[in-house]
């Protein structure tokens, strides 16, 4: 058992925390490039917390361009156990309203990655390593986070498939009516690679997403556009800081450890003495538990 150190990634429309004790905003480098901000460094009663917002204050950076994993580096190297994501989305449902909350449980991945686009993995040529990704958010997070919308007065719908889209354009009518026959509920351009590259960084992570619109499927008439979300989200920003505060009270005292912090166990294929020295320096803080034991 140990403490928690909650990290959280706030997506758009939420920059800040309020009310936190102590908030200092300090820079953290990584070895893996810029993270998308400073952290804010605080606790709420006994639990730590670690708030990055991933497209930067005033909202600087594109889906595409964020460097997801200087944030999940950064975010281990500020010393957190778990994070909690907030995500705006499209819904692809007709009962998962505006204004609702999805605790997903399943991804589907159409973003591009690769150098000079989204890095999607820790790992590469000279420290190979292939981690779980079967069930891709921890159960843990997601159950009490969609207790906390519901302790702050929201709707959550527990367990969901988002289909994340490598952006920034919104998606065609055909993509979003094939999204819902592959069985996605939600849509969103930023959840991967980062639940990817927390889960390398044994890090447990929930994604909490706002649905702030309906994907263009519905045919009404009426699709997509940033002023209906950005109206969303300000509606909603309430409920999410009141949801982060209920999230956070509700912690129970002592964490007790998840199977995800040991997910790098069995995972490494490169033989010790064939791995790059350079790139295990660079894996520094995501072997910390790993190079201790
Ligand atoms: C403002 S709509 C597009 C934007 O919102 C979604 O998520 P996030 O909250 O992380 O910004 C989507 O992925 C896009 O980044
Ligand atoms: N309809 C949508 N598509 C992709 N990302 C989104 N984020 C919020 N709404 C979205």
């Amino acid at each position: 058992m140990g403490k928690w150190t909650i990290g959280i990634i706030g997506g758009s429309g939420l920059y800040r925390l309020k009310g936190l004790e102590h908030g200092e905003w300090l820079p953290v480098s990584s070895p893996f490039g810029e993270p998308s901000d400073e952290i804010l460094f605080g606790s709420l009663g006994d639990v730590e917390l670690r708030f990055l917002p991933r497209h930067g204050r005033g909202h600087r950076i594109a889906p595409g361009d964020i460097n997801a994993r200087a944030n999940i580096d950064a975010l281990k190297r500020a010393g957190c156990t778990d994070i909690l994501a907030v995500s705006a989305i499209g819904s692809l449902r007709e009962e998962l309203e505006p204004g609702h909350f999805v605790a997903f449980d399943q991804f589907i991945d159409r973003t591009h990655s690769g150098p000079g686009g989204r890095e999607a993995s820790f790992f590469g040529t000279g420290m190979v390593a292939h981690v779980p990704m079967a069930d891709p958010v921890c159960p843990r997070l997601a159950a009490m986070a969609a207790d906390a919308v519901e302790a702050a007065g929201g709707t959550c719908a527990r367990g969901g498939t988002c289909v994340i889209i490598e952006g920034p354009q919104f998606s065609t009518r055909a993509e979003s009516h094939m999204y819902r026959q592959w069985g996605g509920d939600g849509v969103n351009m930023t959840a991967l690679p980062e639940a990817k590259l927390a889960r390398e960084a044994e890090l447990p992570y929930a994604m909490l997403g706002m649905v702030t619109d309906y994907d263009c499927w519905r045919d009404n008439g009426h699709d997509v556009d940033v002023a209906e979300i950005v109206a969303r989200l300000h509606a909603n920003s309430a409920l999410a800081l009141a949801t982060i505060d209920r999230f956070l009270a509700a912690l129970p005292a002592q964490r007790a450890p998840s199977p995800i912090d040991t997910a790098l166990d069995g995972a490494i294929m490169t033989a010790p003495e064939a791995r790059d020295p350079a790139m295990k320096a660079r894996l520094e803080a995501i072997l910390w538990r790993i190079d201790a034991g």
